[in-house]
This record gives C-alpha cells, sequence and structure tokens, in this order.
C-alpha cells in the first residue's frame, strides 16, 4: 500500500506528491495586447540570461518563473513584437514552429477592446496548432467594469467555438493591478503577488507542462536582458534569406551598448558594438554581400528593431569575425553564449 496522505477535501495535492513540472509558453497576441507587460509580472524584472540554454529551444527566453513545484519558461516568439513582420509571411513558418514547439501558447486579448480582425487572424493560426494547448487571457482587466469583463469572457469563449479552439482555460488578469499591489522584485513573491490574478495565471500553465525537472538553475538570471534581446535581432536580421546556407552558424555578441557622450538630453544616441562570428571564413561572403551591402542591410533592419525595442536612437557598429568551429567547441559556445 502506498503512503496515506491526509487531505481536506478540497485541497489540491501537497507540494511533495505533486509531479516537478517543467516547460515553455509563449504569449501570443496583437501588439499592444499586454503581452510584455504580463511576461514582466509574471518573472519580475529579471530576465534569463541564455547562457546553459537547454537544446530544446532555440527561442529566446523572456523570463522564468521559479517554483518549487514547477519552472515555466517564458520564450519570445521570433518576429512576433513587430507588427510588420507578425502579418507577413515569415508568421507561416518561424511562429508556427514556436507554436507547435512550446508546452502551452497563451493567447492574450485586452479587455478593453473589442475582438478586431488582429485578434481573429492570430486566432485562425492558433486553430491550425492542434497539439499545443491553449489558454486564452483577457489582459488589462484593471481598466474594465465587471459587466464589460464578463461579455469579453463570453466573447472569447465564444471566438474558440467559432473557430474550433478548444481553450484549456479562459482567464481575466490585470498586470498593472498586480505590479500596483507591490511585488518583490526577487522572482520570489511576496506582498501582494496573488493581485491582478497573475499568480493564478501561472497556478493554471503549470498543470499543461510537462512533468520534468528544472531546465535551467535557479540563479541563472540577469539584470541585463537588453544586451542578449539586441543580440538575437541582430542574429535573427543576419540569418534572413541565409537559413539554408548558414542555419546554425552564426552567433552574435554584443560587446558594448554605452551611451554617446556629449550628446543633449533630448537626442540621446546610444552606441552598440556587436560581432556577427561565422564558423568559416568562407561563410564572410554570405554574411557580407557583394561590396558589403547585405550586412550593411542587417544593420539597418536590426537597427529599427533595436531602436523600436529599446526606444532610444542607436548607432550600430557591426562586425563579422570567424570563429572557427564554435559549434564545437564547448569554450567558445560559452563565450557566445550558448
Ligand atoms: N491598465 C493596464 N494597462 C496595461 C496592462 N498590461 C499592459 N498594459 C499597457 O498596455 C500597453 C501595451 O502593453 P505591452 O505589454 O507592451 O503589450 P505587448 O503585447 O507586449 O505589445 P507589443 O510589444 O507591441 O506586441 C502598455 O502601455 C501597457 O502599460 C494592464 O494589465 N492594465
Amino acid at each position: 500500500m502506498g503512503a496515506m496522505s491526509v487531505r481536506t477535501p478540497s485541497s489540491e495535492p501537497s507540494e511533495a506528491t505533486r509531479p516537478h513540472r517543467a516547460g515553455f509558453a509563449c504569449f501570443v497576441g496583437r501588439p499592444n495586447a499586454g503581452k510584455s507587460t504580463l511576461t514582466n509580472a509574471l518573472v519580475g524584472q529579471k530576465v534569463a540570461i541564455t547562457s546553459n540554454r537547454p537544446q530544446t529551444t532555440r527561442h529566446t527566453v523572456r523570463g522564468i518563473v521559479h517554483r518549487p513545484d514547477a519552472q515555466l519558461i517564458l520564450v519570445d516568439t521570433p518576429g512576433l513584437h513587430k507588427p510588420r513582420t507578425l502579418l507577413g509571411e515569415r508568421l507561416n513558418d518561424v511562429v508556427r514552429t514556436t507554436w507547435a514547439e512550446v508546452d502551452v501558447i497563451g493567447f492574450c486579448l485586452p479587455a478593453d477592446q473589442k475582438i478586431g480582425p488582429g485578434d481573429r487572424f492570430i486566432a485562425k493560426e492558433l486553430a491550425g496548432i492542434k497539439k499545443t494547448p491553449k489558454v486564452a487571457i483577457v489582459t488589462k482587466t484593471d481598466l474594465v467594469d465587471g459587466k464589460a469583463l464578463a461579455e469579453q469572457l463570453i466573447a472569447v469563449d465564444q471566438l474558440g467555438k467559432e473557430l474550433g479552439i478548444e481553450w484549456a482555460e479562459i482567464i481575466p488578469v490585470s498586470a498593472t493591478a498586480a505590479e500596483e499591489a507591490g511585488r518583490s522584485p526577487s522572482n520570489k513573491g511576496g506582498g501582494g503577488r496573488g493581485a491582478g490574478q497573475v499568480d493564478l495565471l501561472a497556478d493554471l500553465l503549470v498543470p499543461l507542462l510537462p512533468e520534468g525537472p528544472a531546465l535551467y538553475p535557479e540563479g541563472d538570471l540577469t539584470d541585463e536582458p537588453e544586451q542578449v534581446m539586441v543580440a538575437e535581432l541582430i542574429r535573427e536580421a543576419a540569418l534572413e534569406g541565409v537559413r539554408d546556407e548558414l542555419p546554425h552558424s552564426i552567433a552574435v555578441v554584443v560587446e558594448e551598448m554605452l551611451p554617446r557622450e556629449d550628446r543633449p538630453a533630448d537626442k540621446p544616441l546610444l552606441d552598440i558594438h556587436a560581432f556577427v562570428y561565422i564558423e568559416r571564413p568562407s561563410q564572410k561572403g554570405i554574411i557580407i554581400g557583394p561590396k558589403g551591402k547585405r550586412l550593411k542591410d542587417v544593420g539597418i533592419k536590426s537597427r529599427k528593431q533595436i531602436e523600436a525595442l529599446l526606444g532610444t536612437p542607436v548607432f550600430l557598429d557591426l562586425h563579422v569575425k570567424v570563429a572557427k568551429d564554435w559549434q564545437r567547441d564547448p569554450r567558445q559556445l560559452r563565450k557566445l553564449g550558448f
């Protein structure tokens, strides 16, 4: 006979008997739906660094929720934070691949706006991803009254029925209510954690993750996510169009990000120096292109995205370097942030 455990009728199994779970989630939704704010409310301001990244994902980790019973890893959907690319054709490959690879998708719909064509577009795409569980998250609930919220929850339910999506859950949250209640920045909880239902969201996501040990060490967090995200944006731009030729041969390291000195306060400029690492000298031509044109385009493109991300004008200085066989060399890999 197994060990007996005492349970009150409504209680959950205790932490000791519940299996540990670990897995990946991504938040999708149209621009301004509240995805970033929700991510921050769940994980605090600290964001995962990409060293020791498990082989299971090549997606940018936005944050990790560490709990005694689970590790919830929130990943970015490449291209999703840019509306232009969201509606672009890459949605059909990169984003769909991400959606199929994560363990749960959170579809964010703001409570204060009627479900529109942008939401429907994403929902239709979601309907095509059969295997991954989908949670509908009605965000910004602090902006509406109870009646409007109830109507929105019903509308989301109906949207699912209409498109043949079976929501694993439909949950209302307010990320700002959680914040105002005074979250501890330590990612370990503290005052006001329950506010705005953000913790409940984590409670609902966790059971949808596979059983397994933590994938990242608990201390694997940094206060400086920008550098990592900037590198990822450059890498994405550098890979565009040459993915077939150089699928995994590019790594990007941001060496330095410094505000330019002697700039007037209203005209700041951020100097970013980054290296694009390739494996072999023969790949240099592919990255740089005839007369350096391709590298220049990569610079222009990623600079625009970096500026949008950081909200400041940027001077981007890109250099291509050969790091021989970096994929096979653990020392190089560590240096390159893998
Ligand atoms: N009142 C209120 N505002 C919120 C809440 N969550 C997000 N917002 C605001 O809504 C706006 C958009 O939020 P983001 O988190 O940037 O939305 P996003 O989906 O990440 O947007 P993109 O990066 O453009 O895709 C910001 O101005 C937030 O401050 C919330 O729970 N309550």
